[in-house]
């Protein structure tokens, strides 16, 4: 359980560089964004031109100089078509903004709802080792809440930067029509206001990377101390994770204070600044006022110009830490799709299809036929548990993997199924190199039962089917050629019986029960066992060993056992120690080598 303080990760990628990884995305709502795009320009001439208006009412009031139009009629008519003009310009806004609004959020959705998508395809399809590296907490948060302030982004704020971004434009053009000194004046105080805001992003994006990292940590503690609960509560360590959690915690509360400082410093130099602007409008404009350079009107209409230039500004600014936040998560997330997929299907094994002949038609004599080729394998680099394997093991041929724990016996069966790759050697079936197949033909070829069998929350058949097209004529019968349809029978709702997540609602033997009749329904030509049957009481193991007599006739099987008595009957034993193959032969050949199978039998025997 790691506690210590996340390295901090710098930001690498160019932000823009980012985020135009979310192009291909927008694919399917090219249309829509358009749309869009194109509503922002009414949007943003309706915001502009107000202050002008309420600048010419105030101008016929005082019976300034006025659009030409309002010359030649009287007042009371002038006031209503300035008031009518208004009331317009507030229409478009409402409507189109409330239309915008919610095409951009749908884009947004549907944008997050992709890559979310994308993201658990990747992460499924990773190599065992990089799960033996990241925990599981990391991976819901980047998957959950980075890809949620992702779609943030896009639901308020992506397009909403570019329409405030127009509005400040519009407005700055209208201001230089009107008069370019206020305009200037107004452009100027800009300057130092976008450095400051400048400055507190940067360190509001740091601040916030800090925190997601924290966020996970955080996450991965909740996550192991939830399914690890048993333990925590056997071992009264209830306190004392309570205390690490803490930590993280008031790290992570540090953390998010930051961004939140960072937030309101933005948020406080834009008041500041909108009202010094105010006042800088005021002063110039009463000077120019009283020169008779301009007329009240415009004063009054600068006056809300400024107060408006700085609200899209702010807003902007708002945004931004938003598009931080969302920048944050891009870079966790393209981190992750970035993670390259260690163990791939080679271009050989994609061309040529069905090369295991899984259906068996071409090649059925030779079926099953496993072989390790001087196999070296490490889980860190140089730190080898397998070492120079070399060994044979016949089609039909059953096997049985001996030796004490750590040998490596484990690691053999990963090996054979491609979850790991020999660092070097090669494993081959029926001949064929195990990189030259698809995953999906060598699993298929090969089946595994571990010694704790993972369970989905869903029903029985589906535990079984694992959602492949299996009738429930062909579940039963796997389930019957394992002996286990009578225990399926029994259960509440049969086949339909509803399991919990990880199948809490069965007993330890049930669900390894289960596991034999989702590897028998596949029809494997391989059959490994690791473990299996350790978890079954004497009468249940019984019946699954007169069930798997029958599964492993004319099927290669490679079995591993603790308990010798188990696999007396195999055709030959291989004995690992650390890593090498010290031992081969059958069980009456090994007692008279009185080597470490004979010393480990002769124990087992005097404990029984
Ligand atoms: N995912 C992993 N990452 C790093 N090291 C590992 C990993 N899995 C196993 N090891 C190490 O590899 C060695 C061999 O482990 P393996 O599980 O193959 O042994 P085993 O013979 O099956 O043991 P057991 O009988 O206890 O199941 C052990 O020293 C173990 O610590």
């Amino acid at each position: 359980m790691a506690v210590s303080s996340p390295p901090l990760v710098k930001p690498r990628e160019n932000d823009w560089r980012l985020f135009l990884k979310l192009i291909p995305y927008t694919r399917n709502n090219r249309g829509i964004l358009v749309i869009s795009m194109i509503l922002l320009v009414p949007l943003a001439i309706a915001g502009a031109v107000q202050p002008l208006i309420i600048g010419q009412a105030i101008s016929l009031l005082r019976e300034e100089e006025t659009w030409s139009f309002l010359n030649n009629v009287s007042l009371d008519q002038g006031i209503n078509i300035l008031a009518g003009l208004l009331l317009l310009t507030v229409i478009i806004r409402l409507i189109f903004s409330s239309i915008q609004g919610y095409l951009v959020q749908k884009i947004g959705q549907e944008i997050t709802a992709a890559v979310r998508e994308d993201l658990f395809t990747h992460v499924t399809a990773l190599a065992a080792s990089f799960f033996d590296r990241t925990p599981v907490g990391k991976l819901v948060t980047r998957i959950a809440s980075d890809v949620e302030a992702l779609g943030d982004v896009f639901a308020s704020g992506a397009i909403g930067v570019i329409s405030d971004f127009i509005s400040i434009v519009a407005i700055v053009v209208t201001v230089y029509i009107v008069d370019w000194r206020l305009a200037s004046m107004l452009v100027l105080m800009l300057i130092p206001v976008t450095a400051l805001i400048i400055y507190f992003q940067r360190q509001y994006r740091k601040a916030n990377y800090r925190a997601r990292e924290e966020l996970s940590q955080l996450n991965s503690m909740l996550q192991e101390n939830i399914v690890g609960i048993n333990i925590v509560q056997l071992f009264r360590r209830e306190r004392y994770n309570a205390e690490m959690f803490r930590a993280i915690n008031d790290r992570y509360r540090k953390e998010v204070d930051r961004t939140i400082f960072n937030d309101s410093a933005i948020s406080a130099t834009l008041e500041w600044i909108s009202l010094v602007a105010i006042a800088g409008v005021l002063w110039l404009g009463g000077i120019f006022v009283l020169r008779e350079n301009i007329t009240f009107g415009t004063l009054s209409a600068f006056i809300l110009y400024a107060q408006r230039l700085f609200n899209p500004i702010r807003q902007f600014a708002d945004k931004f830490t938003m598009f931080q936040a969302g920048f944050t998560a891009i870079e966790r997330i393209s981190e992750l799709m970035n993670e390259p997929i260690a163990i791939r299907d080679s271009q050989t094994a994609l061309s040529i299809n069905n090369q295991l002949d899984v259906k068996g038609i071409n090649k059925k004599n030779n079926r099953g036929e496993i072989r390790f080729e001087n196999v070296w394998f490490g889980y860190k680099p140089d730190e080898y548990v397998l070492k120079n394997l070399d060994f044979t093991i016949k089609p039909g041929e059953k096997v049985a993997l001996v030796g004490p724990t750590g040998a490596g016996k484990s690691s053999i069966i990963r090996l054979l199924c491609r979850l790991y790759e020999p660092s070097q050697g090669r494993i081959l079936i029926d001949g064929i190199d195990i990189k030259d197949i698809t995953q999906a033909e060598l699993r298929r070829y090969v089946g595994v039962i571990l010694q704790e069998s993972f369970l989905f929350a869903g029903d029985i058949k589906r535990n079984i089917t694992l959602g492949e097209n299996y009738s429930l004529a062909e579940v039963q019968q796997a389930a019957k050629l394992t002996n286990i349809d009578s225990f399926i029978e029994q259960l509440p709702q049969g086949y339909n019986t509803q399991l919990r997540e990880r199948g809490t609602n069965l007993s330890g033997g049930q669900k390894q029960l289960l596991a034999f009749a989702r590897v028998a329904i596949r029809n494997p030509h391989v059959l490994v066992l690791d473990e299996a049957t350790a978890s079954l009481d004497v009468k249940t193991e019984a019946l699954i060993q007169e069930a798997l007599e029958e599964l492993l006739k004319d099927r290669t099987a490679i079995i591993i056992a603790h308990r010798l008595s188990t696999i007396r009957n195999v055709d030959k034993i291989l004995v690992l120690k650390r890593g090498e193959l010290i031992e081969s032969g059958n069980h009456e050949e090994l007692l008279e080598q009185e080597g470490l199978y004979a010393s480990l039998y002769k124990l087992q025997m005097l404990e029984s």
